[in-house]
Order: C-alpha cells, then sequence, then structure tokens
C-alpha cells in the first residue's frame, strides 16, 4: 500500500482526545468545543480534561493548581544548566536541553500523570529562568494561588500581570493546547510507541514544534509584517514572494480548508484586548491582502489563515518577545502531547511504517 506524501489523508490512530472538521472549521476536544472551552473554563480545567477525559470536581482542581505550582521551582542544577548554555543558542534549544536533563528512571516507561504535570510545569519555569539570564535579571519564583498563565508572566516579567493579558494567555493556551496529529504530536506518539522515557518523547516533539512550517511559524509572521513595512507595500511585497515560490507565513493548512477557527478566536481576543493599537490594525489589513493574493495566484488551494498569524498578534498584545513566541506554543502543546502519550500507552504498538527501496542494486 502506498500513501500520499506526507502521510496526507491517512488515519494511523483512533484517538478520543480531538476532533477537527476542516471543512466547517470546528475544533472539538473531548465533545466540547475549543472555542468555548477558552471562553468559560480555566486552563487547567483543559488540560485535566485532556489527559482525564473528564473536568476535575473542585478538590481535584486544588490538588491539580498545587500539584503544578509544586513543580514549578527549579532545583540548583537546572539552573546551573540553564546558565551555562550559550547565549546564543535558542530557547527551544534551551528547553530540549533542560528537559534531557530530567530523564532519569522516573521518568521511564509506562508514563505516568505524576511525571506528566511535572513537566508541563517545569517547562516555563525553565523559559522565564533563562530568559531573565539572558536579560541579567534573577530568577522569580511562583506564586500559590495564581493560575498557571498568570505565573508564567509574572515569571517572565517579574511583576504582577495585567489581569486582561492572563486572560488573553489563558484563551491562546486552551486553543493551542490540542490539535489532533500535528507533526509533533505525531513524533511525541511515534517516540513513545518504542516506549522510550516521557521526557524523550516530549523532548523529540519540541523538535518537530520547532520548523517554520509548523510551531516556529509565528515569529516569521512577525518577521514578514515588518519586512512588508506599510499597507502600500503589502501586495507587492507579497506577490514577490509568491511569484519565487515562497509561502505566506501563517497561511495554509493541512486539514483546514476554511478559516482555522483558533485564528478567529484569537482576532477576537486580541481585537478586544488592544483592538485598537496600528500594528494589530495593520496585520487584519495584510491579512485581507494576502487571503485575495493567495485565492488569485493559487485559484485551486483553498488557502487560509492558520493559529499562528493571530498567535504572533496575541503574544505581541501581551508584550512577550518574539523569542517566545514558539517556547510558549510549546509550554501549552506539552498537554496534548501528553494526552497522546497516555494514550497511545494504553494500546501500545510500535509505529513502524515501511519505505519503498528506489536506490541500486550494484
Ligand atoms: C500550528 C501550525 O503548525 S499551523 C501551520 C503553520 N505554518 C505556516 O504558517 C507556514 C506556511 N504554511 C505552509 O507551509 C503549509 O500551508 C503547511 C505546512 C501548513 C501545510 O502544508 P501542506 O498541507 O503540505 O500543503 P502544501 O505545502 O503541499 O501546499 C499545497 C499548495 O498550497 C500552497 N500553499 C500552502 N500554504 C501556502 C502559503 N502559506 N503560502 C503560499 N502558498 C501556500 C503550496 O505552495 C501548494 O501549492 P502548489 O500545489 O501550487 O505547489
Ligand atoms: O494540525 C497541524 O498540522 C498544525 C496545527 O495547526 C497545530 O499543530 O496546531
Amino acid at each position: 500500500m502506498r500513501v500520499n506524501p506526507g502521510l496526507e489523508g491517512v488515519i494511523v490512530a483512533d484517538t478520543e482526545i480531538s476532533y477537527i472538521d476542516g471543512q466547517s472549521g470546528i475544533l472539538i476536544y473531548r465533545g466540547y468545543e475549543a472555542k468555548q472551552l477558552a471562553l468559560h473554563r480555566s486552563y487547567e480545567e483543559v488540560v485535566y480534561l485532556l489527559w482525564k477525559g473528564r473536568f476535575p470536581d473542585s478538590a481535584e482542581l486544588d490538588a491539580f493548581n498545587q500539584a503544578l505550582w509544586e513543580n514549578q521551582r527549579l532545583t540548583e542544577e537546572l539552573k546551573q544548566i540553564i546558565k551555562l548554555i550559550p547565549p546564543d543558542v535558542d530557547m527551544m534549544s534551551v528547553i530540549r536541553a533542560a528537559l534531557s536533563s530530567l530523564g532519569d528512571r522516573s521518568f521511564g516507561w509506562p508514563p505516568s500523570l505524576e511525571k506528566a504535570v511535572s513537566l508541563l510545569a517545569i517547562t516555563p519555569a525553565i523559559i522565564a529562568a533563562r530568559y531573565r539570564h539572558l536579560q541579567g535579571k534573577p530568577i522569580v519564583e511562583p506564586i500559590p494561588n495564581l493560575s498557571f498563565a498568570a505565573n508564567y508572566l509574572l515569571m517572565i516579567h517579574g511583576k504582577k500581570p495585567h489581569p486582561a493579558h492572563i486572560r488573553a494567555l489563558e484563551s491562546y493556551f486552551t486553543l493551542a493546547a490540542e490539535h489532533g496529529l500535528n507533526a509533533s504530536t505525531f513524533t511525541a506518539r511515534v517516540v513513545a510507541s518504542t516506549e522510550a522515557d516521557l521526557s524523550s518523547a516530549i523532548i523529540a516533539a519540541l523538535g518537530a514544534l520547532k520548523g517554520p512550517l509548523h510551531g516556529g511559524a509565528p515569529s516569521e509572521v512577525e518577521g514578514m509584517l515588518e519586512q512588508i513595512g506599510s499597507l502600500e507595500e503589502a501586495e507587492k511585497w507579497m506577490r514577490e514572494r509568491l511569484r519565487q515560490g515562497e509561502k505566506l507565513m501563517g497561511f495554509g493548512h493541512r486539514i483546514y480548508k476554511t478559516t482555522d477557527p483558533r485564528a478567529e478566536a484569537l482576532r477576537q481576543v486580541v481585537q478586544t484586548g488592544s483592538g485598537a493599537e496600528p500594528w494589530f490594525q495593520f496585520a487584519v489589513e495584510v491579512e485581507k491582502i494576502a487571503l485575495a493574493l493567495l485565492k488569485e495566484v493559487k485559484p485551486h488551494r483553498q488557502i487560509h489563515t492558520n493559529v499562528e498569524y493571530y498567535t504572533a498578534a496575541i503574544l505581541k498584545a501581551i508584550q512577550l518577545p518574539k523569542l517566545l513566541y514558539t517556547p510558549t506554543f510549546a509550554v501549552t502543546r506539552i498537554a496534548g502531547w501528553i494526552a497522546h502519550i497516555l494514550e497511545q500507552a494504553k494500546n501500545n504498538r510500535i509505529i513502524r511504517p515501511t519505505s519503498n527501496y528506489i536506490g541500486s542494486m550494484d
């Protein structure tokens, strides 16, 4: 049996975690529409739902919040590792290196929820510590009774975050937590299927997420908007890129053949918070020009805005620097990866497709 390049349309797993209707632009986590969850549930409740298949009761939620907070404290060894990595090493590589140092036996097969919590919790602490180290600032400890998103902002900026920023980040975290068998989640499942330890599966997924065609796109979006510079230049700039066979970052998707619902939801979140900002208006206008151009240049392709276009907008709105865009995506997507690793572990068979040899037989 031969399948499409890029495994397009190939079903390789049954899952109860999420459903995507790419024609209607709908994303569902365990029976609940992701957009509704972003409006009505905390991020911590959504993670619990993804991992356990149901919402926590209030005692379970308190215990989960407490466990997240307790696991955000960096050990002295981890602080040293974060400082010792040369300053020009990018943040995704720093996270990989730091998480590698956690690969002791307790993370081994089968994956446990306890270790899952510790990996999810420690990642924002690693990012924030590294960011502050690069700025010559001291590490900021998380505060109990602050939400996961609020503590992330606190640990980065060193001051209590603005409530609107916390709400915007929580919406983003929920909307970007899980997305079926995207490249990084598939990677996590492949590694888990070898019965490797949980941290190895997460580290491999981080590698897949980093690429500009996947989670590396938001900083490229901001770079594109910077290079375009003004609305007058937008069409000319993008037409030239398309003529050279390049892609416009933040557009196109393997599954969505209509607008990515997460892009819509994030646009609304930014519009409510900082809609009047000139750069946001600029992004919205450039999007319109890009969509018209893509329709003209690729008439047979249904290319729409994807989540990464407005990820750039929302992370800029909450004053995160560009170097934290993909790492912030990783913080939330770890929840989705873990849900899939746990599901893989329940009914595991090693993932091992076949290649067709076309080389020499000499
Ligand atoms: C969280 C996320 O990962 S969301 C995705 C983030 N990535 C980006 O925004 C990067 C830009 N987009 C892309 O590279 C692609 O659309 C992907 C990687 C998301 C999906 O890729 P695929 O499903 O393999 O589509 P593929 O790359 O084959 O594109 C199909 C056609 O649409 C075109 N196309 C797809 N996306 C774009 C784009 N952003 N700009 C211009 N043309 C595009 C391709 O050139 C191709 O046209 P052709 O058949 O005439 O050569
Ligand atoms: O599903 C995909 O291929 C990419 C994506 O949008 C995601 O991982 O959120």
